[in-house]
């Protein structure tokens, strides 16, 4: 018998995800929150509103009745944006066994709690399933997963097996995935890179340059890395596929929607018509208001994360951002290396 696998949430991240499931066999029920969702993807097996050049096998089966998705499953794959999650968790939880595995695959942070979503997860799941919990992160944009386009990712669980369990759950002859026991690197470098692609959008959008955009990548990753490793993750996790991988490719790609809310941003369109306009989730805005307090929590520095968030919430002209930025006190770019070397 086939096993079953449910993914909560069809927008785009959730279809593509669905789609490679099926394509390893899997028996997938695919839970939409809206019942035209169900009708259309049932009559055409299209997702037209998030991913119209795909079509979804008639194999998985799509509902939105969270019950029926959910029985007897082996592994709960959760594709939900972050500020869903905790509701999404609450709703999932009756229908799960202690064997369930549960990957969530948003990537984010709870704003009003400053919690990475795992946390979340553990705090609305009991005891005997905080085990099963697992991530899933990288650079992998879903039209690029739904077209069977080469992609690696990582699972990240505090359990070896775990983390296993969902690399086999999920790898194929187009999508590798590696395992990372650290959860917190895996998590805060795929939350995080979408502030930085909100940022590098913003200066595309003014017209500054490649030079420009590779500045704010870089200095970005500093920051993640130096907020990360105050909130207990492994530096290395940031230079590998969650963390530049993964800002990589939204700080580059036109699928990014972090990215292109920020060009529209920096083009001079106001953030309420940019979101409006979008039509999906762009987390790097939640995102930035919760590093932003982040950052002032573990008194860590992120300046290109503090400039983001007076131009998305305190009305700051993205030009005067940019120049604030390169305006500040000269600095060394290594500070370890310079604590490091006493005759320097
Ligand atoms: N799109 C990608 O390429 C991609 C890749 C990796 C990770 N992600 C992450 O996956 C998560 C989901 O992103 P997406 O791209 O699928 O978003 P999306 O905007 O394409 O779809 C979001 C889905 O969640 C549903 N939803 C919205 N609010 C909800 C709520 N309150 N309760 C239940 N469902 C709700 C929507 O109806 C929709 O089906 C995000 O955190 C994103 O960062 C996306
Ligand atoms: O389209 P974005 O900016 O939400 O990015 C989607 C994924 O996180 C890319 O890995």
């Amino acid at each position: 018998m086939r096993e079953r696998v449910a993914v909560i949430g069809a927008g785009s991240w959730g279809t593509a995800l669905a789609i490679v499931l099926a394509k390893k066999g899997y028996e997938v029920t695919l839970w939409a929150r809206r019942q035209e969702v169900v009708r259309e993807i049932e009559t055409t097996r299209i997702n037209s509103h998030y991913l119209p050049e795909i079509v979804i096998p008639e194999s998985i089966k799509i509902t939105a009745d969270l019950e029926e998705t959910l029985m007897q499953c082996v592994a709960v794959v959760l594709s939900v944006p972050s500020h869903a999650v905790r509701e999404t968790v609450r709703r999932v939880r009756p229908f799960v066994t202690k064997e369930t595995v549960l990957v969530n695959t948003a990537k984010g942070l709870e704003i009003e709690t400053l919690m990475r979503l795992s946390e979340v997860l553990k705090q609305e799941l009991p005891v005997e399933l905080h085990n099963n919990i697992a991530v899933l992160s990288g650079p992998s944009h879903a039209e690029e997963v739904s077209r069977d386009l080469p992609t690696a990712v990582v699972a990240a669980s505090h359990r070896r097996q775990v983390a296993e369990y969902v690399q086999d759950l999920f790898m194929a002859p187009n999508l590798r995935v590696y395992t990372n026991p650290d959860v917190t690197g895996v998590e805060l470098g795929g939350a995080l890179k979408n502030v930085i692609a909100l940022a590098t959008g913003i200066s595309d959008g003014l017209g500054f340059g490649d030079n420009t955009r590779a500045a704010l990548m870089t200095r970005g990753l500093a920051e993640i890395a130096r907020l990360g490793t105050a909130m207990g993750a492994q530096s290395l996790t940031f230079a590998g596929l969650a963390g530049i991988g993964d800002l990589i490719v939204t700080c580059t790609s036109l699928y990014s929607r972090n990215r292109r809310a920020g060009i529209q941003l920096g083009q001079g369109k106001p953030l309420d018509q940019v979101l409006a306009g979008m039509g999906m989730v762009v987390e790097g805005v939640r995102t930035t208001k919760a590093a932003y307090h982040l950052a002032q929590k573990y008194g860590v520095e992120m300046p290109i994360t503090e400039q983001t968030y007076q131009v998305l919430f305190e009305g700051l002209n993205p030009r005067e951002a940019v120049s604030k930025l390169m305006l500040r006190t000269r600095t060394h770019e290594v500070e370890e290396i310079v604590v490091n070397r006493q005759d320097w």
